[in-house]
């Protein structure tokens, strides 16, 4: 059997990690007992580098059996760096370096998006910016709004989410992992639990939105869950109990 209990890693088995291209050679190295390409994330501090709080709700969670102490970036004054990359890796390097270098502590950083088929995968990486409203803010009814008049004419309604994690530390170094959930999208929005795009989203299988379900739902199938599972699986060990 193997000594580590992270074989069911990636659970699902959909997912690589973003990073699996990346050259191998440091694996195998120091007795570890499991190969050691990506680094591992210590016990202590960890930057939550997001200004989302549904977000950061769902991050936390998945943080929480690690015994890490959670910070988030609002709690830490750290400021929104502008999100300049074209994928949601890029996005999610530039929030998670940002705060590791700002705050001198290894940071964890979400980019994360709602896809379109019939919309050639958007709004994609620019999901939040469709719900920004001229003023500043957010409207997220006129976001999904905007989405469904747009895709109303077309047979296919598939649909994802994606989302990025990146775990950055203050010398430069990030690790990070890419998860999605496939489903359809619906009109009008249903259900007022979750988040941003939630009640226009039915997963693959499923009769609810991610807006009606119960959190617990969400939080065993989501692209972010999925994506935590490879950072699990390659960056974090479950503390002794
Ligand atoms: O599970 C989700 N359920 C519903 N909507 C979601 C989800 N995950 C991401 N989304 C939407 C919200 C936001 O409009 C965009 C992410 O944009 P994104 O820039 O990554 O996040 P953000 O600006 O809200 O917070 P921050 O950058 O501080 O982490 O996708
Ligand atoms: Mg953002």
């Amino acid at each position: 059997m193997p000594a580590d209990d992270r074989s069911g890693a990636g659970r699902g088995g959909l997912n690589r990690p973003a990073n699996a291209a990346d050259d191998r050679s440091g694996a195998g190295r120091g007795g570890l007992d499991r190969p050691a390409r990506q680094r591992q994330l210590a016990p202590g501090r960890l930057v939550l580098a997001s200004h989302n709080a549904g977000k950061l709700r769902e991050v936390a969670a998945l943080v929480a059996p690690f015994g890490m102490q959670v910070v988030s970036a609002g709690e830490l004054g750290l400021p929104e760096p502008a999100e300049t990359e074209d994928s949601f890796i890029g996005n999610a390097t530039i929030k998670a370096l940002a705060a590791a270098r700002a705050a001198g502590l290894p940071a964890l950083a979400d980019d994360s998006g709602f896809s379109v088929a019939s919309l050639g995968g958007g709004p994609g990486v620019r999901t939040a910016d469709w719900a920004e409203l001229p003023g500043g803010g957010r409207d997220y009814a006129m976001a999904m709004a905007k989405v469904a008049a747009l895709a109303e004419p077309h047979a296919d309604r598939s649909a994802w989410f994606t989302c990025a994690l990146v775990l950055a530390w203050p010398d430069g170094h990030t690790e990070g992992f890419e998860g999605k959930v496939q489903g359809s999208w619906v009109a009008p929005p249903r259900g007022e639990r979750g988040f941003g795009y939630d009640p226009m989203f039915v997963p693959e299988g499923g009769a609810e939105t991610f807006g009606e379900m119960d959190p617990a739902e969400k939080h065993r199938i989501s692209h972010r869950a999925r994506a935590f599972a490879l950072l699990e699986a390659a960056c974090l060990a479950r503390p002794a109990r």
